[in-house]
């Protein structure tokens, strides 16, 4: 295969001449006319290729072709500064048109030998009224010439309304397809997460509501287009929030695994996260955040100060399974990076190659109370916060993220505990978050590397959170009925998925109740809600489990950025070497 693709000749870009040869897996090209000791070689690795065009093809900001006999254009995604990545166009002028074609044929042969996991067609879905509702700006000015230069056929919806994605992901044809690319936030991800998820667990006839059962990894790989207000899980697994970088990783077929965690109540699916669940504080600030959606992305900064001004915290009782501690633990101070050990190490004991794939996970959570791997903790209490995170939930706001030890793909989470503690401690806390300082090392936090974690109330609480809403619904004039009717009205398991999601909608009221009545009743709630990736749970006892790399996306995790700075600060002969053998 390496020596049919080879190809060697003279080429020139602008008026100096090069020694071009394209070996398989890389395209090299190095001055001709310089003595051997000044020449400079450029070596471009044909999986970092975006596309070749016959021709002098300007792409960005507006496409242009020069239909010329003799030239070709190539562009690849570079690294410009760190985690960002641009456009890079190089115009190659050969000897004769027979020699352009060949390379151009030589060169598209190499890209799909090399990259098998390129899309050819996208299924994309635009959310106009995400983050400060640019989203179809970015995606047809910053996406869509790439995709263009890189061959891909897009299919693309702007949706005209919540769930229209999940939806479409649930019933309609995707025969073709090779990805799902979701332009919007981290709630638009979460639609295209449900959707794939459901789709995939249908289709292999496996029972979603059932946590005990092994799901099915989706087929489909998902790209995300960042045009929300927090965009976490872009930040989490490219390290910035930039769509032109996001594009460039979809379209050279970056696959990056991720964990994703289940969220049951009384044997019902009720969502699936991948970045945050939590309880306490970030339920809060989420529930005081939709009062105030018309801020934009300034929400959060608003509703975060309020709700911590609310001085408040919660009783529960949280049990967990903790996951193996000689794998990894959350205050081993390493960051899970591109090629992670860790995680390659779960891709093997998750997917063992055996005829009885998943059988370890199956039977191992098929009896939560008799765990043979190991035990269930229990702690009962007072909390700040309870959250799990199944990767760092990096963010803008917060760089190293909820948990920084966190892992895309270990098949675990991490369960962070925030005992209550003195307002001004709880503030340290937080700001921690903003700052390279450890947030565990407070004597009122714990955390746990978890596989599950189950919440509930202590007793009588549940009394108290119905109260709570027959209060505000009294003072509301809303009816008061019970949650758990809803979900036993529904047969499928998908109904119960889409009933829920709506009737968080419905009921938003009965929801928010508590956290209503902390702050304009000035009565302190004895619940809190979960915030799960964003939205509101109509549940306050839940159970988690972790489901290790159930999905894939087009990225490939956080490069190491100290490393690339200082190759972009070393001298150009330096700088291709280091970016490309990297
Ligand atoms: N056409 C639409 N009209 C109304 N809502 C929509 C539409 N399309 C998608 N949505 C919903 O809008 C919600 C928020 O969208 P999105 O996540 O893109 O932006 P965001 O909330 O600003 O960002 P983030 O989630 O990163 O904080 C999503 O939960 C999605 O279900
Ligand atoms: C006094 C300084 C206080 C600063 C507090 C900073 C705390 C930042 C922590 C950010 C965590 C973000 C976790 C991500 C959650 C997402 O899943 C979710 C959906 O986008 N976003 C939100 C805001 O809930
Ligand atoms: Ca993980």
């Amino acid at each position: 295969m390496e020596t049919d693709l080879r190809l060697e000749s003279s080429l020139w870009i602008g008026n100096k001449r090069y020694r071009a040869v394209l070996t398989g897996w890389h395209l090299k090209w190095t001055e001709a006319d310089k003595k051997n000791g000044d020449k400079k070689t450029v070596s471009v690795p044909v999986a970092e290729v975006v596309g070749v065009e016959n021709g002098r093809v300007e792409i960005l900001p507006q496409k242009s072709v020069e239909d010329t006999d003799k030239d070709f254009t190539g562009g690849r995604s570079r690294s410009t500064y760190g985690l960002l990545w641009s456009l890079g166009r190089t115009q190659f002028s050969c000897p004769s048109r027979v020699l352009r074609d060949q390379w151009t044929n030589h060169l598209r042969t190499a890209l799909k030998t090399h990259s098998p996991l390129r899309p050819h067609r996208l299924l994309v879905f635009i959310n106009p009224f995400g983050g400060k509702k640019k989203g179809r700006e970015i995606y047809h000015s910053l996406v869509a010439p790439l995709f263009e230069l890189a061959g891909i056929s897009s299919h693309v919806i702007v949706t005209e309304r919540a769930n229209q994605a999940r939806d479409h992901l649930l019933k309609k044809d995707l025969t073709g397809f090779d990805g799902v690319v979701c332009v919007g936030g981290d709630g638009m991800f979460s639609e295209v997460l449900h959707g794939l998820i459901g789709r995939t667990q249908q289709e292999a006839g496996l029972c979603e509501t059932d946590p005990a059962v092994t799901l099915q990894p989706c087929p489909l790989h998902i790209g995300i287009i960042p045009a929300g207000s927090t965009d976490c899980v872009c930040y989490a697994t490219v390290g910035v929030i930039d769509p032109v970088s996001s594009a460039l990783h979809i379209i050279i077929g970056d696959s990056q695994p991720l964990d994703v965690c289940s969220v049951h109540h009384a044997s019902t699916l009720v969502r699936y996260s991948v970045s945050l669940v939590g309880y306490g504080f970030y339920g809060d600030v989420l529930a005081e955040s939709e009062k105030h959606r018309w801020m934009g992305p300034l929400r959060y900064d608003y509703s975060g100060t309020v709700v911590y001004l609310s001085n408040r915290s919660y009783a529960g009782i949280v049990q967990y399974l903790p996951a193996d501690p000689l794998l990894s633990s959350p205050k081993d101070k390493t960051r899970c990076l591109s090629g992670c050990n860790v995680c390659s190490r779960s891709t093997e004991r998750l997917f063992p190659h055996t005829s009885d794939s998943g059988s370890l996970y199956s039977s191992h959570f098929s009896q939560y109370s008799n765990d043979s791997e190991g035990e269930w903790v229990s702690v009962e209490g007072r909390f700040r916060c309870v959250s799990i995170t199944c990767m760092s939930s990096s963010c803008a706001r917060s760089p190293l993220g909820l948990s920084p030890s966190a892992h895309l793909a270990d098949g675990t989470g991490d369960l962070i505990l925030v005992w209550d503690t003195h307002p001004l401690s709880f503030l340290k806390f937080l700001y921690r978050h903003t700052s390279t300082q450890d947030q565990f090392d407070l004597p009122f936090v714990e955390v746990h590397r978890v596989k599950a974690v189950r919440f509930s109330l202590p007793d009588g609480r549940e009394e108290e959170v119905h109260e709570g809403i027959g209060e505000l619904n009294r003072a509301i004039g809303g009816e008061e009925r019970e949650y758990v009717d809803t979900v036993s009205r529904n047969g499928s398991q998908q109904q119960l998925a889409q009933s829920v999601v709506e009737r968080e909608t419905m009921n938003e009221h009965k929801t928010v109740a508590p956290i209503l009545c902390g702050l304009c009743c000035k009565k302190t709630p004895a619940v809190s809600v979960w915030n799960c990736d964003g939205e509101i749970l109509p549940f306050t006892e839940i159970f988690c489990r972790i489901h290790g790399q159930l999905v894939r996306l087009y990225a490939r995790g956080i490069e190491d950025a100290a490393a690339m700075q200082n190759c972009s600060q070393e001298s150009d002969k330096n700088k291709s070497r280091c970016i490309t053998y990297k």
